[in-house]
C-alpha cells in the first residue's frame, strides 16, 4: 500500500502549557511495495511519523492517505480494525508484551483478535515460528522460558501472523547480538521482497545502507531528506549539520580520501567500497 503525508503537524498536549510539536508540516510518500528507513536523532520525530499509519496517533492538522484510507484529525476510532490488520506493528523490545503461558498462544492471539478462526490461527502461528527461524517444538514452551533473542523472534511472528501488507518497525533488533541482528534484518528483507511494504524505523546506518530501498530524515519534527540511500548519505550539507551519522563503509571511504584515494561518492556498503578500491589500485 502506498501512503502518502500531505502536509501532517502533530502537537502533543495541544492547548497546555506542556504542548510540544512531534511532526511539523510533513509531507512525503513511503512507497509500495519497498523497504523504506526512517532516520534521525533521539528525539526528532520518528516514532510520532509512524504511530499516524495506523492512527494510534491522529494529525492535530494534515492529512494520512493509507492505500485509500484517509486520516485526518476527524478520523473516528471505530472502523480502524481492517486498517490495523493490514498495518503490523513491531514496537521497541515487542518481547515485553509477551503474555499468554505458550509460544502457540501468544503467536495466535492476533490473528483471533482480527477474526480468524483457533484453527487458522493455529495454522499461521506454526508458519510463521519457521518463518522467524525457530522450530515447531517452541510453541509448546513458555514465552517466558526462552532467551531475549527468542522471544523477540516470538513477538515478531505474532505481528506477522495476522499477514499485515505492511509492516512497521522501530527499531527491531535494538539489543540484539550481530549475528541475531543481521538474521531478523535478513528476514524483514525477504518479507519486502515477496511483497510487504517494510517501514525500518534505526539508528543503524548500516542496516539502511544494506537493507533499505529508499530513506528519509527527520530532524525537529521535520523531513529535511527523502531518497536512494546512496544519495541521500552523500548530501553533504545534512553531514555538516551533524543531521545524519554514515555506516562503516563510507566512514572508511572518507578515512582513505585523506590516503590519496578519491571518491566521486561516498560508497555505503563494503561491495561498493571493496569495489572501488579494487578498482583504483588496479589503475
Ligand atoms: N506522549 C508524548 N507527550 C508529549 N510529547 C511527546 C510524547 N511523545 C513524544 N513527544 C515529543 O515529541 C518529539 C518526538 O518524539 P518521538 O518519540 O517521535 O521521537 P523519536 O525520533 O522516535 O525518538 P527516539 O529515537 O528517541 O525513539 C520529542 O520532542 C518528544 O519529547
Amino acid at each position: 500500500m502506498e501512503i502518502t503525508f500531505e502536509h501532517v503537524t502533530h502537537s502533543y498536549n495541544v492547548n497546555s502549557p506542556t504542548a510540544s510539536l512531534g511532526l511539523d508540516d510533513v509531507s512525503m510518500t513511503i512507497k509500495d511495495k519497498k523497504f523504506t528507513a526512517i532516520v534521525g536523532q533521539t528525539g526528532s520525530g520518528k516514532s510520532t511519523l509512524v504511530r499516524h499509519i495506523n492512527a494510534l496517533l491522529k494529525p492535530t492538522s494534515g492529512t494520512i492517505l493509507v492505500g485509500d484510507r484517509k486520516i485526518t484529525s476527524e478520523t473516528n476510532n471505530k472502523n480502524l480494525k481492517s486498517l490495523r490488520k493490514n498495518i503490523g506493528m513491531v514496537f521497541q523490545f515487542p518481547e515485553s508484551q509477551l503474555f499468554e503461558d505458550t509460544v502457540q498462544k501468544d503467536i495466535m492471539f492476533g490473528p483471533m483478535n482480527f477474526g480468524a478462526s483457533a484453527r487458522e490461527a493455529k495454522a499461521a502461528a506454526k508458519k510463521m515460528i519457521k518463518l522467524v527461524g525457530l522450530d515447531e517444538s517452541y510453541l509448546e514452551k513458555s514465552p517466558f522460558d526462552l532467551s531475549g533473542g527468542q522471544m523477540r523472534r516470538v513477538a515478531i511472528a505474532g505481528v506477522l501472523a495476522s499477514d499485515p501488507e505492511t509492516i512497521i518497525l522501530d527499531e527491531p533488533t535494538a539489543g540484539l547480538d550481530p549475528v541475531g541482528r543481521f538474521e531478523i534484518m535478513n528476514l524483514f528483507k525477504n518479507l519486502q521482497l515477496k511483497g510487504k511494504t517494510i517501514i525500518l524505523i534505526t539508528h543503524n546506518m548500516d542496516d539502511v545502507a544494506n537493507f533499505a530501498d529508499e530513506m528519509a530524515v527527520i530532524h525537529s519534527g521535520k523531513l529535511v531528506a527523502t531518497g536512494l540511500p546512496k544519495d541521500v548519505f552523500n548530501q553533504q550539507d545534512l553531514l555538516k549539520e551533524d543531521l545524519l551519522s554514515l555506516p562503516k563503509s563510507a566512514e572508511f571511504a572518507r578515512e582513505l580520501s585523506s590516503q590519496g584515494f578519491h571518491f566521486d561518492k561516498l560508497p555505503i556498503t563494503i561491495t561498493a567500497l571493496g569495489k572501488e578500491i579494487k578498482q583504483q589500485l588496479g589503475d
